[in-house]
């Protein structure tokens, strides 16, 4: 993987798709499908973006029983999508028929595509870990306890904020996967994410992808926005 910048299309449907890509023409992306848009327009959207030429990671965040969630990943499997996830919440036992339900459903010669775990969403403080969750230990040591379980599962990598993606990376290596939303250019608008990072802290810590929605997706000039962020996610001297 080369460090991509990921766009979360958080849209409603598929017109919204549609007027946020025409400025992107000249762009090859990498963009995100998530559960609004996955659940309102189904696969034809992953049709759609795919013939457009762009890469996909389909963010549903798979958590149930492992007999389930085999038989979903086997499903999304045929969608040709690049990148799918779970919680890691589910355990080591879900997380190892999430990637034989891949292996299943893949068509003959086609790379399966990278699974990777949802540690402790990025949304969620240390506080409300451990007063909701009742998880008595730090965030990062819990970070790393779901990412240690991913591992074992034989999974790609985890989802992560850019502040755990270093402590990550020293425990795992670089063939790790980290995947860190919760990127904030200027560390603004940060709405309901709690912990957040600009690109260049990602890119410091050796953050493997940034997933960038609302500083793109709701820009005055989202091609501009996607741009800047992506020259400081890359380290180009402005
Ligand atoms: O821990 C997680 C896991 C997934 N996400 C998703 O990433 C984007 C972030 O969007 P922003 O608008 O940049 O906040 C969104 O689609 C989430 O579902 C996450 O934020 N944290």
């Amino acid at each position: 993987m080369n460090n991509p910048l990921i766009i979360a299309l958080d849209f409603s449907e598929k017109q919204q798709v549609v007027d946020f890509l025409k400025p992107f023409k000249d762009e090859k992306l990498f963009l995100k499908v998530g559960m609004e848009l996955f659940y309102a327009e189904g696969p034809a959207i992953v049709q759609f973006i795919k013939e457009a030429g762009h890469e996909i990671f389909l963010d549903l965040k798979l958590h149930d029983i492992p007999n389930t969630v085999k038989g979903g990943m086997k499903s999304l499997a045929r969608l040709g999508v690049d990148m799918v996830n779970v919680h890691a919440a589910g355990g080591r036992e879900m997380m190892e028929s999430a990637l034989e339900g891949l292996d299943c459903g893949i068509k003959a010669g086609v790379k399966r595509p990278y699974c990777i775990a949802v540690t402790q969403l990025t949304s969620t403080s240390e506080n409300q870990m451990q007063c909701e969750q009742l998880i008595p230990v730090s965030l990062q040591e819990s970070v790393l306890h779901y990412a240690e379980l991913t591992k074992q599962a034989g999974l790609d990598g985890v989802v992560c904020s850019a502040q755990e993606a270093g402590l990550i990376r020293s425990h795992f290596g670089k063939g790790f996967l980290t995947v860190s939303p919760g990127i904030r250019p200027g560390g603004n608008g940060i709405g309901d994410q709690k912990r957040v990072a600009t690109p260049q802290f990602a890119r410091e810590q050796g953050v493997s992808a940034i997933v960038v929605g609302r500083p793109i997706t709701q820009a005055e000039h989202p091609l501009e926005s996607y741009l800047s962020i992506k020259q400081e996610w890359e380290g180009v001297l402005l």
